[in-house]
């Protein structure tokens, strides 16, 4: 396996401030913007804080995110207002969806106050914009009613287990799943739906809680999706042998609930989608290992400090943050968000299949709680 495969994610040259000027030019937005591999751009997720109040495992391992790492100061987050005028330039070039996320982004001040900004914005085509958010539900419960009056659409929940100790360790944290489960009741309970839950599967670890997860959502009108381990960021120690597969997942839940499959919602959603045959409702597999969906992927990611990534596993992003305080007319901001998409060969998880799950890294990857997951 060479190195040079995996070296694609997401290279390329920051511009140098002096070439801003040749990008104050007008733009024919009338087209689809596509990427190299003739895939649009639809999906922002922006990541509001690379702080969180949990330390899951394969995520923000503690050893590593401990009192002796650096979380970025204040003055390097972007404020609401830069993220607001980002995403009015997103939607111009197609986005039809901003899922805010982390990090915790509940952890982040006044996150009802970007919602509210956000919600006023319309799609290029007129309609409402979806906004969803991300998050592991521990202040869910307080905030489920700020966040639906600021116009907030839906929330997605990750849960890893119905156990407190299968959850604990997997969160290495003291929180019960009680807190967790009186969020998701509080937002079902205030219309943030369809609420989707979200389960990180990891060998070993929590695969005895497939079945009673799906036996808990079953007639909730929850949407329960298992999500196979990844080898985000660098420091999660992830190998091959500690995912289980969506097929290991599937064959676990049709041994006491047989499933069907289903069509997905639209173009490049992430889950495989299923349904119990028995009419309970539906479940679905997100299988970013096993079985990789990168040929649809239309998402682009706004880490916490303005760059912006191509792809989870890429190693650089492309700075937005400076020439948006240096004043850059929106003209500009356009033409490199445009220039970066139309460049984009991205398709990390599929290389990494190719190779049989031994990817080689030349570069060190991001962070999944500082690039957004
Ligand atoms: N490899 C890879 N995994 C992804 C990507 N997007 C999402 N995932 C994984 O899928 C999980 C679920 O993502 P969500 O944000 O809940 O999925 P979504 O498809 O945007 O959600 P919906 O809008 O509800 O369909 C993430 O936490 C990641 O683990 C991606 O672009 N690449
Ligand atoms: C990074 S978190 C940020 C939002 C919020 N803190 C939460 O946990 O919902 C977003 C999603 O990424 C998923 N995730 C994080 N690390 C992962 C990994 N190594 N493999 C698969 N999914 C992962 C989490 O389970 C979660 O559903
Ligand atoms: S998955 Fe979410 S809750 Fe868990 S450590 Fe990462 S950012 Fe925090
Ligand atoms: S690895 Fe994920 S983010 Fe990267 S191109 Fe594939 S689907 Fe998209």
């Amino acid at each position: 396996m060479s190195h040079r495969i995996f070296r694609i994610a997401s290279m390329g040259q920051q511009p140098a401030p002096a070439d801003y000027r040749a990008l104050d030019k007008g733009r024919d937005l009338s087209d689809t913007l596509l990427d190299s591999l003739q895939r649009p751009l639809r999906d922002l997720r922006i990541s509001v804080t690379d702080r969180c109040n949990l330390r899951c495992t394969y995520c923000m391992p503690r050893e590593v995110f401990d009192q002796s790492h650096s979380f970025l100061p204040r003055t390097e987050l972007l404020t609401f207002e830069e993220i607001e005028r980002l995403a009015r330039l997103f939607i111009r070039l197609g986005v039809r969806k901003i899922r805010l996320t982390g990090g915790e982004p509940l952890l982040r001040r006044g996150i009802e106050q970007l919602i509210e900004r956000l919600a006023r914005l319309q799609t290029a085509t007129g309609e409402p914009l979806e906004i969803a958010l991300t998050t592991n539900a521990v202040l869910l419960a307080r905030k489920a009613q700020g966040l639906k009056d600021a116009g907030l659409s839906r929330v997605t929940v990750s849960l890893d287990g119905l156990s407190d100790a299968a959850f604990r360790r997997m969160s290495d944290s003291e929180v019960d799943v009680a807190t967790v489960l009186a969020g998701i009741d509080a937002a079902q309970a205030v219309g943030l739906g369809p609420i989707k839950v979200n389960m990180v599967v990891r060998r070993g670890v929590n695969e005895h809680e497939i079945v009673p997860m799906a036996e808990r959502f079953r007639h909730s009108g929850i949407v329960l999706r298992y999500i196979e381990f990844m080898d985000v960021g660098s420091t999660n120690g992830w190998r091959m042998d500690d995912v289980v597969t969506a097929s290991e997942i599937l064959h676990q839940i049709a041994e006491h609930f047989p499933l069907e499959p289903i069509d997905p919602n639209y173009s490049g959603e992430v889950a495989a989608r299923w349904r119990y045959a028995d009419g309970a409702g539906e479940v679905g597999v997100i299988a970013s290992v096993s079985q990789t969906f990168c040929h649809e992927c239309t998402r682009l990611r706004l880490a916490t400090d303005g760059k912006l990534y191509t792809c989870l596993f890429a190693g650089e992003g492309l700075d937005l943050r400076a020439p948006l305080r240096q004043g850059e007319s929106d003209r500009v901001l356009t033409n490199l968000i445009a220039d970066r998409w139309e460049r984009r060969t991205d398709r990390y998880s599929q290389l990494r299949h190719a190779a049989a799950g031994q990817p080689e890294h030349p570069v060190k990857k991001v962070e999944m709680s500082y690039i957004g997951g």
